[in-house]
């Protein structure tokens, strides 16, 4: 898809939030927007998606297309399956198909409870899972994603994170915007930044620094205690019976032994290993 010359301004005469945006989005990549509030990204993601349309250039080459806007239009009069099959049907499935996938994406959402629950009486969370739902279950060739984590549950937002990464591998472009800059750190293709109603390319943040990595095993305090609040290095965690396994960059291992020995009450450190991503299955990064 092909943005050639594009601009968008809200009402004749009124300021021009984008103009002559020359642009592609190439297909099976991922692109992430940034932007400072009111810079323009959800009028540039809304032209994106094929919601609104531009006051001047044009739009060509474009995929079939779902969008998973900034705020759910929860006022529609349907049930939650209800609006997801009927979405289906907009993305080319059949009946029977989506309301397969709708229930199917529910399901995967945990929300599978809510199929026959009014849209308007869905709390916010579920909400949100209902409108990203809608995005996934036409496997679109495009999905454009507006702060589509926002009210999300961890779970959700992982899943959804996963979601992404499939589309991508099957060939989709995918285009968002999160508030938090590390969303799908290492696996967006490329970075643009809306400014002055213009786009330029930006840096996209890495992934987890390759490189080695130590795993640190430690048992919590008797009674228990919750672990000291942002250890250094952002540890990978998983849960052992009574005590956590750890695993950071080296470069971070010191502090956050520091940081464990000195939390108040100290944890009691069972192991330190060091690990070499270069060994096969020594790589723990999630
Ligand atoms: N429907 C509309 N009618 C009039 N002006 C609008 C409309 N939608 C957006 N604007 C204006 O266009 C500009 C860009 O808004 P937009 O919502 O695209 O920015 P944004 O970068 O997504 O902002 P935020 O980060 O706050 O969500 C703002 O000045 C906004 O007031």
């Amino acid at each position: 898809m092909r943005l050639m010359g594009v601009g968008r301004r809200y009402g004749a005469g009124g300021p021009w939030v984008l103009r002559d945006i020359d642009f592609e989005v190439p297909a099976g990549t991922l692109l992430r927007i940034e932007g400072a509030n009111g810079s323009g990204k959800s009028t540039l993601l809304r032209l994106l998606a094929g919601i609104d349309a531009p006051s001047a250039g044009r739009i060509v080459d474009r995929p079939r297309t779902a969008y998973v806007p900034e705020r759910f239009p929860a006022a529609l009069p349907f049930t939650a399956l209800g609006w997801l099959t009927h979405m289906g049907r907009i993305h080319g499935l059949g009946r029977a198909a989506a309301a397969a996938a709708g229930r199917d994406w529910l399901e995967r959402f945990g929300a599978g409870g809510h199929a026959r629950t009014p849209l308007a009486e869905l709390s916010k969370g579920t909400s949100q899972k209902v409108a990203v739902a809608q995005g996934l279950l036409g496997a679109p060739g495009l999905l454009v994603l507006d702060e589509a984590w926002t009210g999300l549950d961890r779970a959700s937002r992982a899943l959804l994170d996963d979601a992404v990464r499939d589309r991508v591998a099957a060939g989709a472009s995918v285009v968002f915007v999160d508030h938090d800059p590390r969303r799908l750190a290492g696996a967006a293709g490329a970075g643009y930044r809306v400014e002055a109603g213009r786009l330029t390319r930006v840096p996209v943040p890495a992934d987890a620094p390759a490189g080695p990595r130590v795993r640190i095993e430690a048992q919590a305090p008797p009674g228990g205690a919750h672990l000291p609040p942002d250890l250094p290095g952002d540890p990978h965690r998983e849960s052992l019976p009574g005590a956590v396994r750890l695993t950071v960059a080296a470069a971070h291992s010191d502090a956050l032994l520091r940081s464990l020995l000195t939390a108040r009450p100290p944890w009691h450190i069972r192991a330190v290993t060091a690990l070499d991503p270069r060994t096969p299955g020594e790589d723990p990064r999630p």
